[in-house]
C-alpha cells in the first residue's frame, strides 16, 4: 500500500450521509496530528459551482446533460485554478479532503443518463488526480431523508427518497466498474458520528507514513 505524508481523500455518499460532519472530524484529527489540511467541496462556491447551486435550488432550469457538463467544468476549475486549485494545494504539502468528487457525478448524473458516458466525461479529472482513497459513507436512503427533513428547511433537486435509492445503487455500480483502478473504502454510515469517524481514521492512519 502507498504510504505518504499528504493524501488526497474524497468523501462520498448520498445526501445527508454525513460527509460534512466527517470532513470536519477528519480535519480536526489530522490537524491535531500536525498535518496541514485543506478541506473543500463540490459543487464549489466558485463561478461555475454557484450556477450549479442555482439549478439545484430550482431557480434556473437546465437539461441533465448540461448539469453533467457543468459539474465537469466546476471540477476542472477546482483542480487547476492557480489560486485555490487542489493540484497546487497538494504540491504545497496539504492533505486535501474533498466533500464529493467524480464518483458523485457517476452516481447522481449516472442516475439520469448513461453511466459510462459520465465516466468518460470525467476522464480528464481522473487523469489529473485520482484520490488516494474514495471513502463511501454508506447510509440507508430512509435514514438520510429523515436527517435532511429534521435539519433543513429546503430540499434540493436530487433529494427525494426514490432518487437517493437510485443514486446509492449507481454508487455501487460505479465502484464495481472501477474497482481495478480506484481505491474504495466503504464505511457503515448508519451509526453514530464518533463510530464512523473512528473507522475513517483507522483507514487514513494506515495510509500515512
Ligand atoms: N452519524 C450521524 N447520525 C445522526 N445524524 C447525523 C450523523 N452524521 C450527520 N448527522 C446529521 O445529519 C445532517 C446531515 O449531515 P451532513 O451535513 O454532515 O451530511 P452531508 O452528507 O454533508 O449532507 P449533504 O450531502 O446534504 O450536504 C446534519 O444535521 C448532521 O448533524
Ligand atoms: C459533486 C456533485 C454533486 N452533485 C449533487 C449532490 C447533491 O445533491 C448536490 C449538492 O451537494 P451537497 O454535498 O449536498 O452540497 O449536488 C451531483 O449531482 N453531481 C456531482 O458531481
Amino acid at each position: 500500500m502507498k504510504q505518504r505524508n499528504n493524501l488526497f481523500i474524497a468523501l462520498e455518499g448520498i445526501d445527508g450521509s454525513g460527509k460534512s460532519t466527517q470532513t470536519k472530524l477528519l480535519t480536526d484529527q489530522l490537524t491535531r496530528q500536525g498535518h496541514k489540511v485543506y478541506s473543500t467541496f463540490e459543487p464549489t462556491n466558485n463561478y461555475i459551482g454557484k450556477l450549479i447551486r442555482d439549478i439545484l435550488k430550482g431557480n434556473t432550469k437546465a437539461d441533465y446533460r448540461i448539469i453533467a457538463g457543468l459539474f465537469v467544468a466546476d471540477r476542472l476549475d477546482h483542480l487547476l485554478n492557480e489560486e485555490y486549485g487542489i493540484v497546487k494545494k497538494l504540491e504545497e504539502g496539504f492533505t486535501v479532503i474533498m466533500d464529493r468528487y467524480y464518483f458523485s457525478s457517476y452516481a447522481y448524473q449516472g442516475a439520469h443518463m448513461d453511466i459510462d458516458w459520465v465516466i468518460q466525461a470525467n476522464a480528464m479529472s481522473a487523469n489529473i488526480l485520482r484520490p488516494d482513497v474514495n471513502i463511501f459513507i454508506d447510509v440507508s436512503p430512509e435514514i438520510s431523508m429523515q436527517r435532511l427533513h429534521a435539519n433543513r428547511d429546503t430540499i434540493e433537486l436530487f433529494e427525494t427518497l426514490d432518487n437517493l435509492k437510485l443514486v446509492r445503487s449507481k454508487y455501487l455500480e460505479a465502484f464495481e466498474k472501477l474497482k481495478a483502478v480506484e481505491q474504495i473504502c466503504t464505511i457503515d454510515g448508519d451509526r453514530t458520528p464518533e463510530l464512523i469517524a473512528g473507522d475513517i481514521w483507522q483507514k487514513v492512519a494506515s495510509m500515512l507514513t
